[in-house]
């Protein structure tokens, strides 16, 4: 009972606490926008007047109807708007699109940093490396085509043992079934056998990453001296990801024999442990969700359209003819047996299918800092040093000239004689493209391969609601989902497995 009361009195205080810093926030914020209307750019870009506070929570919690309603809403191209005391442009249109993606002087890593609140930072436990100006070239020299052909019989080994575990028969969400899958995968990829081959390890890993993503919250980003519990949780996550993934380093340091897995490259390469941990943990930053969301979408959509689910099906059961003469092996030991230049070349229709899918899901904002001195045109509004921009790949990916009838599931749009991507410059955005293009794509499309080629070799399927009614059409995406956009409706895949 006592503890109660001292409960009760604490929820009081933590309340008061709350309405005060509530108040100062939007006391601040007042205050704030009168400044800035004195101090706004004096050219003819719409600009949101708002209290800031609002402009910015909308950005963090409703970001695509934020966006896409006040480019309805004013007409307009451009409008510029504030998260704090930073300046967001937000663009679309193909003049913009193109100053975005190719324009020198414009980060990528500051844009996302500020504005998306980073990825897991090694600082937030007071450990400072000189990873992030090596992670895409560390990145690469991990994903090479041996590489990757190295990994493949572990891949399809990681998954047909992980999907064992559901049994002959059920249900699954696949939003959180495929995330584990390619978790595996991932952690497989960018770690070492220790970890990837004992269970307890990764589901270690899997919950601390969970903690972390959690801890990615729109109050952390905008304010981010507050000591929210999701701030405590992202530093205690961290500190835990840093302490497991460091020890398993070092230990691999002592081996007498090196062997391929990605610690021991990078250990040959004179790569610190700090830095190994750093880059492990923005490796799988950048790769789980996206990869896992559109798996299972690319999955949902597939599932739904019997011609493409019929020529993906087709197309995979001819590889396996071609490069496992014994048809009585396990499909796991066939599916590891097609070489990866087959999976990367020989799968059009897969290609089709994810490309699509891509198309329909990234939809999210993309971001950038400017660094460079002086203003920048960007289409029709201005950027100056230290905004940002923010374009939304919808203004591409959802726009009814390129893609006519943009929400409908339709790979055929990419074959010769349609090509609905060339209609526009840069008209095809799910990689990035211009000064960043994705340096993962690789990867993702053949852990994204290996999932639907197990699916549609050794399962039936069949979508369902909560309730267990069959689906008639792929429910729609829950587009303000910055981090991993699922379904507005939850849904379940029923299972039936047809060989194992
Ligand atoms: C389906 C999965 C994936 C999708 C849809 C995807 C999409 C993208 C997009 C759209 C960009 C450009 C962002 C921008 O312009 O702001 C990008 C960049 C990037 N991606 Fe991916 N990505 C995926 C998987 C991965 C994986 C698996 C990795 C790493 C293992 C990765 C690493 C990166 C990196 C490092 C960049 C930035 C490159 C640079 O700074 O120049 N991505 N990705």
């Amino acid at each position: 009972m006592s503890s109660l009361v001292a409960n009760a009195y604490n929820f009081r205080g933590v309340v008061a606490i709350a309405i005060t810093l509530t108040m100062g926030a939007l006391w601040t914020s007042y205050l704030y926008g009168l400044w800035f209307k004195g101090n706004q750019s004096h050219d003819s870009t719409h600009e949101l007047r708002g209290l800031w506070i609002l402009d910015g929570w909308s950005f963090f919690t409703k970001r695509h109807d934020f966006m896409a309603d006040t480019f309805r809403r004013t007409h307009q191209k451009v409008f510029r708007f504030r998260v704090l005391q930073h300046r967001v442009l937000a663009a679309s249109g193909a003049t913009a699109r193109k100053v975005f993606l190719t324009q020198k002087g414009l980060s990528l890593d500051e844009g996302y940093k500020i504005l998306l609140g980073g990825g897991p930072d090694l600082a937030d436990i007071n450990i400072e490396t000189d990873e992030e100006g090596h992670f895409v070239r560390r990145l690469l020299s991990i994903t090479t085509k041996d590489r990757l052909q190295d990994v493949l019989p572990s891949f399809v080994g990681d998954v047909s043992k992980r999907m064992a575990a559901w049994g002959s028969s059920g249900s699954i969400d696949p939003f959180t079934e495929i995330y584990k899958l390619v978790f595996q995968m991932t952690v497989r990829m960018s770690t070492c056998a220790e970890i990837a081959d004992d269970p307890a390890a990764v589901t270690k890993l899997a919950n601390l990453y969970w903690l972390l993503e959690q801890g990615l919250t729109p109050a952390g980003v905008l304010l981010p001296w507050f000591p929210s519990p999701a701030r405590k949780a992202r530093e205690k996550a961290t500190a835990g990801l840093f302490g497991m993934l460091y020890s398993y380093v070092e230990r691999r340091r002592h081996v007498k024999v090196p062997s391929d897995d990605a610690f021991d490259v990078l250990i040959s390469k004179g790569t610190p442990t700090p830095e190994i941990v750093g880059f492990v943990l923005r490796t799988i930053f950048a790769a789980v969700l996206n990869i896992g969301m559109n798996a299972a979408w690319a999955l949902l959509y597939v599932n739904m359209d019997p011609e493409w689910k019929a020529k993906a099906t087709a197309e995979i059961q001819g590889l396996l003819d071609k490069h496992c003469a014994n048809s009585t092996d396990a499909l796991p030991t066939r599916l590891a047996a097609i070489p990866f230049a087959a999976w990367e070349d020989e799968l059009p229709a897969f290609d089709a299918v994810i490309r699509e899918t891509l198309r329909l899901i990234m939809g999210g904002v993309v971001l950038r800092r400017n660094l460079l001195p002086g203003t920048l045109s960007v289409g029709e509004g201005s950027l100056a040093r230290g905004d940002f921009l923010a374009y939304p790949l919808a203004d591409v990916h959802l726009d009814p000239d390129i893609y006519p009838d943009p929400l409908r599931f339709d790979p055929g749009r990419y074959a010769a004689g349609r090509e609905e991507d060339k209609r526009a410059p840069f008209g095809y955005l799910a990689w990035g493209a211009g000064r960043h293009p994705c340096v993962g794509k690789r990867t993702a499309e053949l852990e994204i391969k290996v999932v639907l080629a197990m699916f549609l070799t050794g399962f039936e399927c069949q979508l369902v609601d909560q309730s267990g009614t069959p689906l008639r059409v792929v429910p729609q995406v829950d587009r303000n989902d910055i981090h991993m956009p699922r379904p507005l409706k939850p849904c379940k895949i029923i299972f039936r497995r047809t060989e194992k």
